[in-house]
């Protein structure tokens, strides 16, 4: 399964400012947006174009296009939510499935709780987005819906990747792409990324204290 750790100076230098202990709820949520943009810009780059001729300025005159691509964003509630208007900012058309995944904190395992896809998924790239890759549970969860509902091209968009995450991934899903702006050390005791981001779902949404 192919893994692309984005490595521009841009995306190392924001995902370095989220990794600090006392950031503010606003700075996390700029900066997740920010990188979010950063990695759909690298994630579209197999995009087809096609030349059309529109009318310029001085007559007519032959631009590229993107070639009739269909995509759905999935982000993973919640803090998947945090990437989303990055997303949608470089692909303002895009439609948008939704998919409820809590972690369970015991077992690690990921516990669905609400899905709403959008139609002709057999036709769509879906682009899902979650700032964490820890365990994988959550994403292969994901990925297995969108299988389920016909969907056959599949990219992810993480902003902190865990080495077991990507084994996990790799196991039940070689073909789907991920892209990253990190990859971490390894996972902690209670199933957290090291050095990691700690609880994105909270800081984006300030539910505790960073
Ligand atoms: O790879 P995994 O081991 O499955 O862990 C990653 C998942 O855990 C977090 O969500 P969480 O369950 O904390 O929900 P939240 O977004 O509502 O905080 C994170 O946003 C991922 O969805
Ligand atoms: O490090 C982690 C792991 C899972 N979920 C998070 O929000 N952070
Ligand atoms: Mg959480």
């Amino acid at each position: 399964m192919p893994v692309i750790e984005v490595r521009h100076p841009l995306v190392k230098h924001k995902i370095g400012l989220m990794r600090e202990g006392e950031i503010s709820t606003k700075k996390f949520r700029e900066l997740a947006a920010e990188l979010a943009r950063l990695l759909t810009y690298e994630a579209c780059r197999d995009f087809e174009l096609e030349r059309v001729s529109i009318d310029g300025w001085c007559g007519p005159v032959e631009i590229d296009q993107i070639k009739g691509k269909k995509v759905t964003v999935v982000p993973i509630l919640r803090a998947g939510i945090g990437m989303l208007d990055g997303v949608l900012d470089l692909i303002p058309n895009a439609k948008v499935s939704v998919v409820g995944i809590a972690r369970n904190h015991e077992t690690l395992m990921p516990e669905p709780y609400f899905e709403r896809f959008v139609g002709q998924l057999d036709e769509r790239l879906a682009m899902i987005i979650d700032p964490m890759l820890a365990t994988g549970g959550s994403l292969v969860a994901t990925i297995d819906m969108l299988k389920r509902k016909g969907c056959k091209q599949i990219k992810a968009l993480v902003l902190v990747a865990a080495p077991e995450g990507i084994a996990a991934l790799n196991a039940a899903h070689p073909e789907v792409e991920i892209y990253t702006a990190a990859v971490d050390s390894h996972l902690n005791e209670h199933g957290y990324i090291i050095p990691g981001l700690g609880d994105a779902g909270d800081k984006i949404f300030g539910t505790k204290e960073a």
